[in-house]
């Protein structure tokens, strides 16, 4: 706060759809949100690449930093947000610096913390600057303070959620239209969902970058991005889609981390939930958070996980925090405190498999297969293969009993080494969150 008068003067770094987004709800919600802190949230710098840029956003009276980093020493500003993005570069070095020098941040970055969320805790740890978060995962749901406080009596078992609207955005209108990957990604980009770089959705790297921090969060350590194991969206096509429904499944690009007796498992790849369970429900660009805790059990979280509106919504929120005095670790308990879990290998990984292969329709095909499945120690739980086309390309589809990752990839391997299977094997795996 600034000499004593009740007001908290904010500055945005980046005026694309978040800092936009921001910077009208901290206006057009002006009134309501000094009632809820008792001082006035007031914007009085910004920082953005292109100054003579059109925007929609009146920026009379603001203060217009060339370099975002100026933000850090400006002083006229209490408190940061940075919504420029990027993992390294302009946004790293204004965050340091803001945190170096005690000045609070909130940021939506993802992608910077999941690459330096320990770095930068324990540098917001030795000045006590507050580093606010809640944008940078699954947007406007408060999923960060679900784990941080409302769950904070649980030892948790198990996060899993669509944590990327883009890709739960394509595959949601894959399935209902029909339509192809690359004309619906398009629109995702057009409606402000993607990321500047879209592969990071698609290939399922902004989902990784959030389940990094989530487990951070859920079991207390270290963000490890690099231990996540990383499969994207781009290889599921309409025939997948169709055979989900048939077995009353969906598909759905999850991020699933859990404690395991091998370690720390987190993953993300396409899985196959049941139609019915509540994650299966959450379509479009919405995204879905389900944490299991010793104590609650099941807790569902739902809500839109990107666009202006609702990531502005957790950006102002953690204002609002900021602003009323609170103070919480960023990562749940102190940053000296956190952990370092062995990480279980994806081959460790059990579970039930969605096989589908291509095969050559003619007698013999069947046994070969399933006695490879057989001296993998793969159980076949349920078998389709519709239509006949002698001599020709057939689809047959397999979902396996609970197996071991290393035992499916072994049969795999095999598998499309038969003369009589035509295409590389397509594996997803079956979830039930
Ligand atoms: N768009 C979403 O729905 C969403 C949701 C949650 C989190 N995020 C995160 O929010 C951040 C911002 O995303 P966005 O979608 O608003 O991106 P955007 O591309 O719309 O906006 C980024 C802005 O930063 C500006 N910028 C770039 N380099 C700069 C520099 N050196 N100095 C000052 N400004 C600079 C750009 O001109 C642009 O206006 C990213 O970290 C992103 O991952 C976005
Ligand atoms: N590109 C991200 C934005 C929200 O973090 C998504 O599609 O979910
Ligand atoms: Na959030």
């Amino acid at each position: 706060m600034a000499n004593g008068e009740k007001s908290l003067r904010i500055g945005i770094a980046g005026l694309g759809t978040v800092g936009g987004g921001t910077l009208r709800t901290l206006r057009e919600n002006a009134e309501l949100l000094t009632r809820r802190t008792g001082c006035r949230l007031v914007v009085t710098a910004v920082s953005a690449r292109d100054p003579g840029r059109k925007r929609d956003l009146d920026l009379g009276g603001l203060r217009w930093h060339e370099d975002a980093r100026a933000l850090a020493e400006d002083p006229e500003v209490d408190l940061v947000c940075e919504l420029i993005g990027g993992s390294d570069g302009i946004a790293l070095e204004l965050v340091r610096a803001c945190l170096r020098r005690g000045r609070p941040v909130v940021t939506a970055n993802k992608a910077m913390l999941a690459h330096h969320g320990t770095e930068l805790a324990r540098l917001a740890e030795s000045t006590g600057a507050p580093l606010g978060w809640e944008a940078a995962v699954a947007g406007g749901i408060p999923i960060i303070k679900s784990l941080r406080q409302g769950l904070a009596a649980n030892r948790i078992v198990s996060v899993s959620g669509i944590l990327n609207g883009t890709c739960n955005f394509i595959l949601t209108t894959m399935r209902e239209t029909g339509r192809e990957f690359a004309d619906v990604l398009a629109e995702a980009q057009a409606l402000g969902y993607a990321e500047a770089d879209p592969s990071f959705d698609v290939d399922g790297i902004d989902a990784a970058h959030k389940l990094t921090l989530l487990a951070s969060l859920a079991f207390g350590g270290r963000p490890r991005f690099d231990a996540v194991h990383i499969e994207g969206i781009r290889h599921v096509s309409a025939m997948d889609i169709a055979f989900a429904g048939q077995l009353g499944y969906r598909i759905k690009l999850l991020g699933v981390a859990r404690m395991t007796a091998a370690g720390l498992e987190q993953r993300v790849h396409p899985c196959m939930v049941p139609a019915e369970a509540p994650i299966a429900q959450v379509e479009g660009v919405f995204n879905g958070v389900v944490v299991e805790g010793d104590r609650v059990g099941s807790v569902v979280h739902e809500g839109r996980g990107a666009g202006a509106g609702p990531t502005a919504s957790a950006v102002v929120a953690d204002i609002v925090d900021i602003a009323r005095g609170l103070r919480l670790p960023v990562f749940g308990v102190p940053a000296s405190g956190l952990a370092d879990h062995p990480i279980a290998p994806m081959t460790a990984h059990r579970g039930c498999y969605y096989i589908r292969l291509m095969v050559v329709d003619q007698p013999g095909v069947l046994a070969d297969i399933s006695a490879v499945l057989r001296d993998h120690n793969v159980s076949i739980e349920s078998l389709i293969q519709r239509g006949r086309n002698p001599g020709q390309a057939v689809p047959i589809v397999l979902t396996s009993h609970d197996a071991l990752e290393a035992d499916m990839r072994g049969a795999l391997q095999r598998i499309g080494a038969l003369a009589s299977v035509l295409e590389p094997p397509r594996m997803i795996r079956i979830e039930r969150p």
